[in-house]
C-alpha cells in the first residue's frame, strides 16, 4: 500500500519535473530529482539550488535536493516521470536496477505509446499516466517560470487493474503539493487522446509555417490542412470506437489555439533549438494506430514526413 509521505523520486529535471519538485519542496515533501549527468549535477551545485519563479515574477532559490543514477543509494519505490516523451525509454533504463518491481511509475508528459514499452520492461509495476495543462518553462536550465495555472489529471494505465481506490487517493494527494491539484479519473485515456489529437492538429502545422499558435487561425491554407487533421483523427477515432472522445474536436482546437495564440507550441521550440521533437509520440503515434487498422491520414503522414529532414 503507498502512503502520501512515500519516498517519491522524479525523473526528468526540466519545466515540469522542477515545478513538482519545486512545490513539493515548498510543502516540506522533497521529492529527490534524478539529474541526467554529472554535467548537470555539478552545473545545478554551482548555482546552489533551482531558482524557481511564479507567473509573477520574483525568483527564489530553492535547494531541492538532487541525484544522479549513480547516486542512488536506496531503492525507487514511487516515480514520477517528466521526461520528453522520446527521452523516457533511455532515462529509465539508466535508473532501470533501483526501481522496485511493482513500484508506482507515474508518467507526467504528453504524446502516446510510452507506456506500452515501460509495462515490457516492468511488468509487475502499478503503471499510470498523467496530464497536465499547468504552463512552465525554463528560463535556464535550472531556472523555471511557472507562467500559467492548469489542471492535472491522472489514472491507471489499462494494464494496470488492481490499484484500490485508497491507493489512487493516497497517491493524488501526494502528487498534489499546493497549489498544484491532481484529480484522479477513470478513463486517462480518453484525456490523453483529446490532448495528442489537439496536438496533432497544433503542433505540426506550427512547424510548417513557423508561426504562433495563433497565427494559423489567420492563415486560410493552415486553417484548411487543420481541419482535414481533425476530420481525419475523428475518422480514425470512430474506427476505434472512440467516437465520443472526439467530440467538437475542432471547436476545442481553434479554442486552444486563440487561448495560446502568442505560444510558439512546445515542438516548434525544439525545431528551433535544433532538439529532437515529440512527433514520434504524437503524429507518429496516431499514423501508427492507423496503420495497424488499415486506415490511411494522408495529411496527418504529411506533416510527419517534414520531420525527416
Ligand atoms: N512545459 C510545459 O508547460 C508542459 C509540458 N508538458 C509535457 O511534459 C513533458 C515534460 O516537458 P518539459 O518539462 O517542458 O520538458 P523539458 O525539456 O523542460 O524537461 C525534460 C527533462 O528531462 C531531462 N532528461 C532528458 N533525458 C534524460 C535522461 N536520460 N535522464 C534524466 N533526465 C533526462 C532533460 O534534461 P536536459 O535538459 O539536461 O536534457 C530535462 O531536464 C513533455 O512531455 C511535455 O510535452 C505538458 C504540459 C505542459
Ligand atoms: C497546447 C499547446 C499547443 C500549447 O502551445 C501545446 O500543448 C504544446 O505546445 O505542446
Amino acid at each position: 500500500m503507498t502512503k502520501s509521505d512515500a519516498n517519491w523520486h522524479i525523473l526528468g529535471a526540466g519545466a515540469i519535473g522542477s515545478l513538482w519538485a519545486s512545490y513539493a519542496y515548498k510543502a516540506g515533501r522533497a521529492m529527490p530529482l534524478i539529474l541526467k549527468d554529472n554535467e548537470s549535477l555539478k552545473q545545478y551545485q554551482t548555482q546552489g539550488g533551482l531558482l524557481f519563479e511564479s507567473a509573477a515574477g520574483g525568483a527564489e532559490m530553492l535547494p531541492l535536493p538532487v541525484c544522479i543514477a549513480a547516486q542512488l543509494n536506496q531503492s525507487i519505490s514511487h516515480l514520477l516521470v517528466c521526461t520528453k516523451a522520446q527521452h523516457t525509454e533511455a532515462a529509465i533504463t539508466a535508473i532501470a536496477d533501483k526501481i522496485e518491481d511493482d513500484a508506482y511509475i507515474v508518467l507526467l508528459q504528453n504524446g502516446l505509446g510510452v507506456a506500452e514499452k515501460l509495462r515490457q520492461q516492468f511488468p509487475k509495476a502499478r503503471l499510470l499516466q498523467a496530464s497536465t495543462t499547468e504552463g512552465a518553462f525554463r528560463k535556464d536550465r535550472f531556472h523555471i517560470v511557472h507562467a500559467g495555472r492548469g489542471e492535472t489529471f491522472f489514472g491507471p494505465h489499462r494494464s494496470t487493474q488492481d490499484l484500490s481506490p485508497d491507493e489512487i487517493t493516497q497517491l493524488a494527494s501526494a502528487l498534489s503539493p499546493a497549489p498544484l491539484q491532481v484529480t484522479a479519473t477513470e478513463n486517462i485515456e480518453k484525456i490523453l487522446w483529446r490532448k495528442l489529437a489537439v496536438n496533432c492538429a497544433i503542433n505540426p502545422l506550427t512547424v510548417k509555417y513557423r508561426c504562433r499558435n495563433g497565427e494559423l487561425l489567420d492563415n486560410p491554407a493552415a486553417l484548411q490542412e487543420m481541419a482535414t487533421l481533425v476530420d481525419e483523427i475523428v475518422l480514425l477515432s470512430k474506427a476505434l470506437g472512440r467516437e465520443s472522445w472526439v467530440e467538437k474536436l475542432l471547436e476545442q482546437v481553434h479554442q486552444v489555439a486563440a487561448n495560446t495564440a502568442l505560444n510558439r507550441s512546445s515542438m516548434l521550440q525544439d525545431i528551433e533549438a535544433g532538439r529532437d521533437t515529440e512527433i514520434s509520440f504524437i503524429t507518429g503515434y496516431l499514423l501508427k494506430k492507423a496503420s495497424s487498422i488499415g486506415i490511411e491520414l494522408t495529411v496527418n503522414e504529411s506533416l510527419f514526413h517534414q520531420f525527416d529532414k
